[in-house]
């Protein structure tokens, strides 16, 4: 262990009650929204290749066509009830939301700089009703926040010079200013997601992103801040030099997910995921592998399985609207979670060993067991191994709990559920009730005399 000024300042999990509220969230909604939103990937009949939120660094486009958009930029069709309420419906208890992507335009009135939507046709901030719509349907916000800001001239991705320093010590001056400013306008948000905090300039920057992280926490306690934000004084990431993780939780799962408990290294931590391969804001073309409603079901249920979060993104279109094809998805998910949201709220790890044909989840603080099914053996047979001396009372089907089972024990704390049909056509939940075994006291006192 080397001593160090800036690494991690706690060891292990958070263990206060916002955390948990955190903890226990399992499907979150990520949102990417901004002037990208409106070429959607494609520019003067040119398709760009990349994500559609980076389209300003493309050759294609001119860095001042791009920055243009924000005259252009009146999403009419905007309606933060309606995006809460599609994100009620599909089981979501947070949402994280972009106020400033990499290109610095900002999706609130910021004082700081004009890049906002104050000088866009649209004019009013589109930050307050989205938390006050989410907030009253009863979802958390997260807001989302680029450390990264192609607009901002004194931002730089190295400090080379003299030059470079002195702009870059006005453009920290003007991160702070503009984070403060978001922790006082919107009191209700539980955390921040930072990105765009990989360049040198920023990593270089251990003291002061240590200090302000100091600063959010004391203006906002509780709040909830993950491994991305900063770097430790040897410049590392996530993990400092120690090995102790930055932050509340891990913020590196980003378009993927781990395969084992060992990777997750006893922390919290969410998965952001896109549903094309890699678009976060909204692309017209909609192309390549699109993840169908099974698959983002199986992520939901991999991740809470192994003690994450689930927060799938959506990219709403420049005019505020948001394409069908994710509206259908976020029905169908939420038509699973109405069912089945007891597998995924609450629920952690379970300790047991996987089996191929999906996975456990533990209620919290409980001995219930959840059997995430998504891939039915031909067999019919599905294996569970639970602790030594632990039994199942009970095993019924999720939502239909007259549809019980009564587990084939082959050996000691292993037994079969067999399935009264192998021809499901989509996930479905087992409960299992445990109990530990206990020794019956009558007999020990026969042993006794
Ligand atoms: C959440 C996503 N993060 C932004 C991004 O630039 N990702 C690229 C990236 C992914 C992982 C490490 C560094 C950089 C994407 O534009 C999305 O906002």
């Amino acid at each position: 262990k080397v001593s160090l000024v800036h690494g991690a300042h706690r060891t292990g999990r958070r263990t206060d009650a916002a955390m948990a509220r955190w903890r226990a969230y399992g499907l979150g909604q990520f949102i990417h929204w901004g002037l990208y939103s409106i070429p959607g990937g494609e520019w003067d009949g040119k398709t760009y290749n990349g994500a559609a939120e980076w389209i300003r660094s493309w050759d294609g486009i001119t860095k001042s066509a791009y920055d243009s958009l924000i005259y252009h930029f009146n999403p009419v069709k905007f309606d933060a009830t309606a995006w809460a309420a599609a994100a009620q419906q599909m089981g979501a208890k947070y949402v994280t939301i972009t106020t400033k992507h990499h290109d610095g335009f900002c999706l609130w009135p910021s004082k700081y700089t004009s890049y906002t939507v104050a000088s866009s046709p649209y004019k009013k901030d589109l930050i307050k009703p989205l938390v006050d719509a989410y907030n009253k349907a009863g979802i958390d916000v997260i807001l989302y926040f680029s450390i990264m800001d192609w607009s901002n001239p004194d931002w730089r991705y190295d400090i080379k010079t003299k030059d470079d320093s002195i702009a870059f010590e006005r453009f920290k001056k003007f991160t702070r200013n503009q984070l403060l400013e978001l922790l006082e306008r919107y009191p209700t948000t539980k955390g921040l997601w930072f990105d765009g905090t990989w360049d040198n300039a920023w990593v270089k920057q251990a003291a002061f992103a240590d200090e302000l992280e100091t600063e959010m926490r004391k203006m906002r306690p509780g709040l909830i801040i993950g491994s991305r934000f900063r770097a430790d004084e040897n410049g590392k990431r996530h993990f400092d030099t120690n090995g102790q993780l930055m932050g509340d939780y891990e913020q590196g799962w980003e378009r993927k997910i781990p395969n084992t408990i060992t990777e997750v290294h006893g922390n919290d931590w969410d998965c952001v995921m896109t549903v094309p391969e890699n678009q976060w804001g909204y692309n017209a073309a909609w192309k390549g592998h699109i993840k169908t409603t099974d698959e983002l079901l199986e992520m939901l249920a991999k991740c809470v399985s192994l003690d994450g979060n689930f927060v799938l993104n959506f990219g709403p279109k420049g005019d505020g609207s948001i394409r069908k094809e994710e509206l259908s998805l976020a029905r169908e998910i939420g038509d699973w979670m109405a069912v089945n949201q007891e597998a995924i709220y609450g629920c952690e790890y379970a300790g047991l060993e996987p089996q191929n044909w999906g996975y456990f989840t533990k209620k919290t603080g409980t001995d219930k067991i959840y059997m995430l099914v998504f891939n039915v053996p031909v067999s019919g047979a599905l294996r569970v191994k639970l602790p030594v001396q632990t039994s199942i009372s009970k095993a019924y089907r999720l939502g239909q709990p007259a549809q019980t089972f009564v587990p084939e024990e082959i050996q000691a704390s292993e037994s079969f559920i067999h399935l009264k049909t192998t021809s499901e056509k989509h996930p479905f939940v087992i409960v299992l009730e445990t109990a530990k075994k206990t020794e019956n006291p009558k007999v020990k006192y026969e042993k006794a005399k």
